[in-house]
């Protein structure tokens, strides 16, 4: 495999197993949890922080993603959105009581965790050189799909994605939009109660943007799950998402649905003004946004990736 998923979490491992990308660990906080988890909310971040080296990469991050909301965690490159849903995982380790999913540690009950979620990462995560029947199957066999469910489960997340009349070609001869569309079927095949995507249409054209939106919408609608997604693209939070988290440098400097945000923005000025999420943003973080990368064909969509990934 040339591009294997080696950022999804995935089976077997046990809870004290320690992440593949945890070079450096988690800051050193003896800060007790702010906001206790209830059990009926999604994801639970209490004080969360995470450090690499000198570097801050979330410095106490407080949220609550309720069950079956769509929830957008923005901001520019760099505001620690994917070091955030990394601790959210389980993928880098975090101290007990900062990170819950469901009502499960995501410190002490890893494995618990892991097992409610589908991951979809910035990196490129499907293989060109298999179909995309292929790939999902992967991903069945990885998650412990049972046997005798797996033809079924990989044929209907591929129909979910819109992609079940292209499932026996290669992935190398996908669009962009239906490469991210098969990461997303990957993602949905062990069928997760919490879907997390780490930019999910970064590279993108409109369209195809527009396309994997809707049926990250679609299935939501179907399944009940709960989306958190990472997204630098203010106008899709601001369409898509339920509620939204505008973080910069580590931090949460705003909370709430897209139009209470917008709203109270529009109050604050008092200019009859319209202002969007970016202005939104622009106003608690005093920062600009990065600019949207293009791309179409498979290629273009490692390349962008690569652009945007590290090595830990
Ligand atoms: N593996 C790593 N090693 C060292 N520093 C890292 C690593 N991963 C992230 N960082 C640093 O942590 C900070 C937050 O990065 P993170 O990737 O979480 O931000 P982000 O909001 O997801 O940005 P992007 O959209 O570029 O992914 C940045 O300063 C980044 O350089």
């Amino acid at each position: 495999m040339t591009d294997a998923p080696a950022d999804a979490p995935r089976e077997p491992a046990t809870d004290t197993d320690a992440p593949a990308d945890a070079l450096h660990g988690p800051a050193a906080d003896t800060d007790a949890p702010r906001e206790p988890a209830t059990a009926v909310d999604a994801v639970t971040c209490s004080g969360l922080r995470y450090c690499f080296g000198g570097t801050r990469a979330v410095d106490g991050l407080d949220l609550t993603v309720g069950a079956g909301e769509v929830f957008g965690l923005l901001g520019p490159n760099g505001a620690g959105k994917t070091t955030a849903i990394r601790c959210v995982t389980t993928l880098l380790p975090v101290p007990r009581g900062m990170v819950r999913v469901f009502g499960h540690d995501a410190a002490g009950e890893r494995m618990a965790v892991r097992r409610l979620l589908g991951y979809v990462p910035q990196q490129l995560s499907a293989d060109a050189g298999l179909t995309g029947r292929e790939n999902v199957a992967l991903f069945a066999r990885v998650f412990d799909v049972p046997r005798r469910e797996r033809a079924a489960r990989v044929g209907q997340a591929l129909e979910a994605v819109g992609l079940a009349d292209a499932a026996d070609r290669m992935a190398g001869t996908y669009s962009g939009g239906m490469v991210r569309r098969l990461e997303l079927a990957q993602a949905l095949v062990s069928a997760p109660r919490l879907l997390i995507l780490d930019e999910p249409t970064i590279g993108l054209d409109p369209i195809a943007r527009t396309g994997v939106w809707e049926h990250i919408l679609a299935v939501r609608a179907a399944g009940g799950m709960t989306v958190l997604v990472t997204t630098h693209y203010m106008d899709e939070a601001a369409q898509y998402c339920d509620r939204v988290a505008l973080m910069h440098k580590g931090r949460v400097r705003a909370l709430g649905t897209p139009a209470r945000l917008t709203d109270d923005l529009r109050a604050r000025r008092g200019d009859g003004s319209s202002p969007t999420l970016e202005d939104v943003f622009r106003d608690v973080a005093g920062s600009g946004l990065d600019d949207p990368g293009e791309g179409g064909e498979f290629r273009d969509v490692r390349r962008t990736r690569n652009t945007a990934s590290r090595v830990g």
